[in-house]
């Protein structure tokens, strides 16, 4: 089959149903996301990816709400920034009230840290005087963990979840006694360069989806230029973007290419049938050129992606 806009959606633990593709919105402006929003709508995208951290949550309810689709046909995520671990409750109020929705689908709990709310120097990434983020070293996850299963049972969020969690913190999760409702996904990183793939096996076994953040390498990437991807995308006619995300769509996960761009944003929705050979060949890229991780922010002395 040629090129074809992307139809696959995903079941949650919840039972729910997820666009397998989501337009991502880090880095839009308001004025920028408005458009964007829109615009993927307008394509055929019914997913959108915010968070607090993006500063852009008016514009994006302001746009679902001016596309006239109905809400209950748009998978809305947004997150709870580090900054904001203290007071899930009051973070979802205010990111709904910011949005003018009743409810998300999806409440992320964006890191596994918690940043001091107290410290003024920055709204969301507050830092000591010799520079490092103000990570608070008592915080446990755990905590608020707990606070966004009671968001979930108020059903001001259908779901929740988690973002950039390794193996090692989703155990500790999954086996603590408070944990009642599972995380239904785990957004991280994930592209040829870092395919993630024994997080992916994991979470298939314990039923959470992987959701794909920055699947085209993110700003300046190297992956649109890479050898294996472009002779794949040259093949289909397509554009080495919408390789990488029918790659994360056939291995099984959600992907969320942003783009404030109208035309890349259109094509950002096909997807290509990849044969297996194809696949097999994007699975490897990594072998030959190593693996690289392009977000990993300094949490002072955390590292969040270390499994020892
Ligand atoms: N949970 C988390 O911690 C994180 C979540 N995310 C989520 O994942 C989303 C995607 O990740 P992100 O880091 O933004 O990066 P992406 O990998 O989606 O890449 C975005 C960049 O690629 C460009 N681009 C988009 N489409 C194409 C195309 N078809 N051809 C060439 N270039 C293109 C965009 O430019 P332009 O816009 O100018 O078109 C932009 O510069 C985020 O927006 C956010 O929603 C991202 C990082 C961390
Ligand atoms: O969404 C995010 N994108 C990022 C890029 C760099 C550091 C943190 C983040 C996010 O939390």
């Amino acid at each position: 089959m040629p090129a074809h806009k992307s139809s696959t959606t995903f079941k949650l633990s919840t039972g729910a149903s997820i666009p397998a593709v989501g337009l991502g919105t880090w880095q839009s402006s308001q004025s920028e996301v408005y458009d964007a929003v829109l615009a993927a709508l307008e394509s055929g995208y019914r997913h959108i990816d915010t968070a607090y951290a993006y500063l852009n949550e008016e514009a994006v309810g302001k746009a679902i709400k001016d596309s006239g689709i109905p809400r209950e046909q748009i998978f809305v995520t947004t997150k709870l920034a580090a900054v904001q671990q203290l007071d899930p409750t009051s973070a979802l109020n205010d990111s709904l009230k910011r949005l003018d929705l009743d409810y998300v689908d999806l409440y992320l709990m964006h890191w596994p840290v918690a940043l001091n709310p107290n410290n003024k120097s920055h709204p969301l990434i507050p830092i000591l005087p010799n520079g490092d983020r103000d990570v608070l070293h008592d915080f446990d996850f755990i905590d608020s963990y707990k606070v966004l299963q009671e968001l979930a049972d108020q059903g001001k969020t259908k779901a929740i979840g988690v973002s950039n969690f390794s193996i090692k913190n989703l155990t500790r999760l999954l086996e603590h006694p408070s944990t009642t409702i599972k995380p239904v996904v785990n957004q991280v990183e994930l592209h040829p360069y870092l395919p993630q793939n024994e997080l992916l096996e994991f979470t298939k076994k314990h039923e959470i989806l992987l959701e794909a953040y920055s699947p085209l390498g993110s700003t300046n990437s190297p992956l649109l230029t890479d050898e294996t991807i472009v002779k794949i995308a040259k093949n289909h006619n397509v554009s080495p973007a919408t390789i990488l995300i029918s790659w994360a769509v056939w291995r099984g996960t959600v992907v969320l290419p942003k783009s404030v761009t109208p035309s890349r944003i259109e094509s950002n929705f096909l997807v290509v049938d990849l044969t297996s050979e194809e696949g097999k060949q994007l699975d490897n890229i990594h072998k030959e050129k190593g693996i690289k991780r392009l977000i990993n922010p300094k949490w002072s002395k955390i590292d969040v992606f270390t499994e020892v």
